[in-house]
């Protein structure tokens, strides 16, 4: 893939703050087409990942690269949207003018789609957005990011304020049209268990590094979730094993995928995306991941 094709780039990319390091040593390529889920916990550095590939804040170290262009501080590149928890909607202002006001803005608009999709979301174009609910308001906000229409879509947990169905409900019809349509999405969440079946590449951040990347599929065939009797020891070779919980008096070990001999009690199974994540999210990160 040319790098004008690959959404984003970034190879040994940092962030300092004045406090210090938000984003260390980054290598990373975001593919195109996929649905991205960028994970961890708060202040692990999702913000400011999407902050340069905005070019709203700089590198202090390495580069990166969108669209095989060099974000340059004014202005983002045109073939992103990018969509946070602080949409940017006036809510004095009709559906309608939300939309002229976004065709002003951007030199590719889709009048016709980004009505359709206010349409869809069964929103009128006379309302005024001050009286819309949560989930309309958000409809209407990812109408204007998709109305540009961009290659890739940001979002940095725009669903964060919606109920859980209503989060459900958007989020699905978010995903199917950015696969209609080839759009590459990178969605930044707290919520694991809602990226189950969504997205299909994981990009896991912790303290400002990357602790785990890959194709979900890969990751996921990649481990295994094993559980065994309290005392019997777990045949996962040490160096695999990235977490162990004990839940109703069983032993739960999350590990990297090994050749290992049938240990009585114990049963191997597939992890789940949300249980896997969290798992490295308690780790730490010490385990021998798989390629
Ligand atoms: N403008 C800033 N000035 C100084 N430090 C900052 C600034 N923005 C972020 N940081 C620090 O950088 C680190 C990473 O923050 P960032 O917001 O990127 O994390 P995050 O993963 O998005 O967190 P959350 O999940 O809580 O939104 C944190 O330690 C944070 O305090």
């Amino acid at each position: 893939m040319t790098d004008e094709q690959l959404p984003v780039r970034a190879d040994a990319l940092g962030k300092k703050y004045p406090r210090g390091w938000a984003l260390r040593e980054c290598a990373l390529e975001v593919p195109a087409g996929r649905v991205v889920a960028l994970v961890g916990p708060n202040g692990a550095g999702k913000s400011t990942f999407m902050g340069l590939v905005t070019g709203l804040l700089r590198p202090t170290t390495g580069r990166i690269e969108v669209f095989g262009d060099t974000p340059n501080g004014r202005g983002m590149h045109p073939a992103v949207s990018y969509l946070t928890q602080q949409k940017p909607l006036y809510p004095q202002i009709t559906v309608a003018e939300t939309l002229r006001f976004g065709r002003n803005s951007n030199p590719g608009w889709d009048q016709a789609y980004a009505e359709e999709l206010v349409a869809r979301a069964s929103v009128p174009l006379t309302a005024k957005v001050g009286t819309l609910s949560g989930g309309q308001r958000t409809r209407v906000a990812l109408a204007v990011a998709l109305g540009k229409r961009p290659r890739m879509l940001m979002l940095d947990e725009p669903l964060a304020d919606l109920d859980p169905l209503a989060r459900e409900v958007v989020l699905r019809t978010l995903l199917t049209e950015c696969r209609d349509q080839g759009i590459t999405v990178l969605l930044s969440s707290h919520v694991l268990a809602e990226l189950e079946g969504v997205c299909d590449h994981l990009v896991l951040l912790s303290e400002g590094r990357i602790q785990l990347a890959g194709d979900v599929t890969a990751l996921l065939d990649g481990h295994v979730l094993l559980v065994g009797p309290l005392g019997v020891p777990c045949p996962a070779p040490p160096a695999s094993v990235v977490d162990v919980q004990t839940v109703d008096g069983a032993q739960v070990v999350h590990a990297v995928a090994h050749p290992m001999p049938p240990q009585h009690g114990w049963r191997s199974l597939r992890p789940r995306l949300g249980q896997l994540t969290l798992a490295y999210m308690r780790s730490g990160g010490s385990a021998e991941v798989a390629a």
